[in-house]
């Protein structure tokens, strides 16, 4: 098994919000950078995300045009996932959906190396699940970065039923190299933060929806009155709102009626208004 000290190469399955984002600090952390996507412009729309927040971290000063440079070269773009196949650990960061994640896992098994760790950024889904469509469920752990994953310093390692101690190891390792700080979970619905942190959203969610306050104030409330960055409304757009919906429908599915997604959110992404990402969630974006 490889170990922090083999990795020269990392992979990225998705180049979407996060997918781009774990590609931009793995390559700010110095290694190359496979990111794969399905589409040629999902693959661009994710080199913009990239050019986009390394320019913010330089007009901040947090690094210098080169560095940041450097780190773009670093990352080559494909949608092919042969193109996988030199990488040393692969994260992958597609839509969650199990059927998906599961057909990209037993892609990933054929296309890389026997003794490749293969990591999912799963919000909610059983990384045990993920694993069986693998045959090194041993070599499959989670890997839950927060959004967005340039910014945030923690990260949620979860640990599946068959996830060998080595490669929970290497994983710790490797996200202290990305600069990030890790716990761990045990593979539950929903892990450490989503099975709090999708409530107190859904909940948001619903009390805007029953008149309790305006969208500013339920969020001015939330902000003021417990001193978190971002009100339930606004980190519902931030994330966006299908993820939303795909993590509380997993959570409700696995834990039970307490965790059934609002009717609003579900108006909302049937209506296509999925938050940032779209420009319309609960506030509208340029
Ligand atoms: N958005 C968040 O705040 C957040 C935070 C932590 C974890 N996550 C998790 O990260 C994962 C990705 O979420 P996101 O917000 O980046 O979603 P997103 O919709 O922004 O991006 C997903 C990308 O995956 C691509 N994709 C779909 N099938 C693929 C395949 N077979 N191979 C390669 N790419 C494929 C899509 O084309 C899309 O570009 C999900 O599992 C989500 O639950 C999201």
């Amino acid at each position: 098994m490889r170990t922090l000290s083999d990795i020269d190469t990392v992979g990225v399955v998705g180049a979407g919000t996060m997918g781009s984002g774990i590609a931009q600090v793995a390559a700010t952390a110095g290694y190359d950078v496979v990111m794969r996507d399905i589409e040629d412009d999902l693959v661009a729309d994710g080199f913009d995300r990239i050019d986009d927040s390394l320019s913010r971290f330089v007009e901040k000063e947090q690094l210098t045009r080169e560095e940041a440079d450097a780190a773009v070269d670093r990352i080559s773009g494909t949608t092919d996932l042969e193109d996988l196949a030199a990488c040393d650990y692969v994260i992958e960061a597609a839509v969650e959906n199990m059927e998906i994640k599961q057909e990209v896992f037993a892609d990933l098994d054929d296309a890389v190396d026997d003794d490749v760790i293969l990591a999912t950024n799963t919000s909610t889904l059983s990384i045990t699940t993920i694993a069986s469509a693998t045959e090194r469920p041993e070599l499959v752990v989670g890997l839950h970065f927060m959004n967005p994953a340039p910014i945030m310093e923690g990260l949620e390692l979860v640990v599946g039923e068959k996830t060998a101690d080595e490669v929970v190891d290497c994983s710790h390792a490797l996200a202290e190299d990305f600069g990030k700080t890790t716990w761990e979970s045990d593979d539950k619905p929903g892990f450490v933060v989503n099975r709090v942190l999708m409530p107190w959203i859904n909940e948001g969610i619903r009390a805007y929806d029953e008149g309790v306050a305006s969208k500013a104030d339920m969020d001015a409330g939330l902000k003021l009155g417990t001193n978190v960055p971002m009100g339930p409304l606004e980190l519902a757009d931030h994330i966006g709102l299908d993820v939303c919906l795909d993590a509380s429908q997993t959570l409700a599915e696995e834990l039970g009626d307490r965790y059934k997604p609002p009717y609003l959110l579900k108006r909302k992404v049937d209506a296509g208004d999925l938050g940032r990402k779209t420009g319309q969630g609960f506030y509208e974006y340029d």
